[in-house]
């Protein structure tokens, strides 16, 4: 169906109302498939789908599709190792472009080789540089675990909860890893428990000497025999000694590597010189990452035959997330039937109202339950100022919209016939003049043009030009869209004497009921059929009788009575 004028912008609303919901970027394409379509079958298709796709969204799903984000594998150099392979090798391993490549032995972190200088590697992506896989997924374990209580839910079943098993595998090197790179605030804690210690034990420390061993002392002191008088603290340095042990043994517990890392005989306080730490952190990094090489190379060879389906369950997940969008906003609303004969619902929500009056109208043939109301192709809507008649059209047109996407609809039932084109021409407020009225009229006169399945909405139309002239225009085209079998709706005050004209048109109206007890316009939005719409300013006399006293009054009651 193609759309016209002004339906286009209410198309875009729809679209952005759904897009608004769509939390998934990967779930925005689903909505391409849901351009409007005239195939009926391919409607029916749609709705059948939707049908069965809501099905599957669960309470606690959308919770869940929240999580999910896309997984992705990037290629990348890796400049922690180094491939060693025979010289008619070499272009194979380069074209991997995942690391440098060597016919000689190198010194990198991590030498693999497909000739024995290392780590035995086939020239496969996965043997070279198992992490590019293994990685993307640890950091979306969150997506893993979601993706697997989603394969729970709708009973779909998901690989996730597999990969996240073997993910585990890593978990101790990839903690160890966190650990390194806080490695100076790590010493530097260890650092300051130790020196407390020694204080504790400083504060503690007594020397007792004889006076004998006080002369002795002295000479030491004097001969500088530093083993002699060493040896008097001996005491005291075995202490300290045990502190420092006991802080390495700590160290060496967290991060699994044996270092002697404090200096014995630096004095006090005991401060590691950062060139050790550096080299600690080296030799961690490079322990670490052969393991994690290692492990990642044992996990990638049970999950690789996995990750076709990985990506098959992240585009369901991103499937459900578009069917939970459109769920949420269809909310309440209902398949339209796909019919011959017209365009039709019972208590229609315009989707832009907050809390809308439900309508029912419709055009072309009369089914439940609108029995015995005149079926007409030509619908001419009247009716009081500001009463619903624009909001009426538009939601006709959202209806009808909607329909030929292959989605429900905002109401309790509905009908639509596939259309070829759908026409809505909003009322210009700004245009006035020849110019305005011209344009209007092309615009109008195009819509007639051709053959084929067409619904012309039209919103007042005369307001820019002359009443008499406007009744012969608009009747004239009228009688042609009638002879082509389009259907029209078109808003008026003119329906008396388009009526007249117009035999085959119904003439629906709006009407503002009476006032409430503030004065204010009751408006019923439901059109009655074939009624000219009761017009307003009966009602506003009305209002001024009731809001006047003395001979005002009775100028306002004797206008009053020329109504009745
Ligand atoms: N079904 C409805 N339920 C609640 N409010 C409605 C409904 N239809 C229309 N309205 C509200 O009534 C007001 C007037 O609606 P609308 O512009 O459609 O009237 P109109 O008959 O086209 O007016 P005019 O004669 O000025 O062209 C709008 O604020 C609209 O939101």
């Amino acid at each position: 169906m193609k759309l016209r004028a002004d339906a286009r912008d209410i198309h875009r609303a729809i679209l952005n109302e759904l897009r608004r919901r769509i939390r998934m970027n990967g779930a925005l394409r689903f909505l391409e498939e849901f351009r409007l379509i005239s195939r009926r079958e391919e409607i029916l298709r749609r709705q059948a789908y939707l049908r069965e796709g809501f099905s599957k969204i669960k309470p606690g799903l959308g919770e869940l599709l929240k999580i999910v984000r896309p997984i992705r594998f990037r290629k990348e150099f890796l400049h922690d190792r180094v491939l060693i392979v025979e010289e008619d090798e070499v272009e194979k391993a380069e074209e991997l472009g995942l690391c440098e490549v060597s016919t000689e032995p190198l010194d990198y972190p991590l030498v693999l080789s497909t000739v024995g200088l290392g780590i035995d590697v086939e020239l496969k992506p996965h043997h070279v540089a198992p992490e590019l896989y293994v990685l993307p997924l640890w950091e979306n374990r969150d997506t893993l675990k979601a993706l697997d209580r989603i394969g729970k839910l709708t009973g779909e079943g998901s690989v996730a909860g597999q990969i996240l098993r073997e993910l585990e595998r890593i978990e101790p090197i990839m903690e160890k890893l966190k650990l390194v790179e806080t490695l100076d605030e790590l010493v530097a804690e260890e650092e300051r428990r130790l020196n407390e210690a020694i204080e504790r034990r400083l504060e503690k420390f007594q020397l007792t000497l004889s006076g004998k061993e006080l002369i002795e002392f002295l000479k030491s002191l004097k001969e500088g025999d530093i083993d002699d008088l060493l040896a008097r603290f001996s005491g005291l340095s075995e202490e300290i000694l045990e502190e420092i042990r006991r802080a390495e043994k700590r160290l060496s517990e967290r991060l699994g590597i044996d270092a002697e890392l404090f200096p014995r005989d630096a004095g006090y306080p005991i401060e590691v010189p950062s060139e050790k730490i550096e080299a600690l952190r080296e030799a961690l990094e490079r322990e670490l990452k052969l393991e994690l090489y290692l492990e990642s190379r044992r996990i990638i060879e049970r999950i690789l035959p996995l990750l076709p389906r990985l990506r098959r369950d992240i585009e369901r997940a991103e499937e459900l997330e578009f069917l939970r969008a459109v769920k949420e906003f269809s909310e309440g609303f209902t398949f339209p039937e796909i019919v011959e004969g017209g365009v039709g619902f019972v208590e229609g929500r315009h989707l832009f109202i907050e809390n809308p009056q439900p309508v029912s109208y419709f055009v072309g043939k009369a089914r439940k339950p609108f029995e015995g109301v005149m079926e007409a192709n030509v619908l001419i809507l009247t009716g009081a100022n500001s009463g619903g008649k624009t909001s009426l059209l538009e939601l006709m047109t959202q209806v009808v919209i909607l329909a030929h996407m292959g989605l429900p609809v905002p109401a309790r039932n509905a009908w639509v016939e596939p259309l070829g084109e759908l026409f809505f021409f909003r009322r210009k407020r700004s245009s006035y003049g020849a110019g305005a009225f011209e344009t209007a009229l092309k615009g109008f006169v195009k819509a007639l043009k051709g053959s084929g399945r067409k619904l012309i909405l039209i919103d007042e139309f005369e307001a820019i030009t002359e009443p008499g002239a406007a009744v012969k225009i608009i009747a004239e085209l009228l009688r042609i869209a009638q002879e082509k079998g389009f259907y029209v709706v078109i808003v008026s005050h003119l329906g008396e004497n388009l009526k007249r004209e117009l035999p085959f048109a119904r003439v629906d109206g709006i009407e503002a009921s009476g006032l409430d007890e503030n004065l204010n316009l009751i408006v019923d939005r439901q059109p009655k059929f074939g009624q000219i719409g009761k017009s307003t300013p009966e009602l506003i006399v009305e209002r001024l009788v009731r809001t006047s006293r003395g001979e005002e009054r009775k100028v306002f009651e004797r206008i009053l009575r020329r109504f009745r």
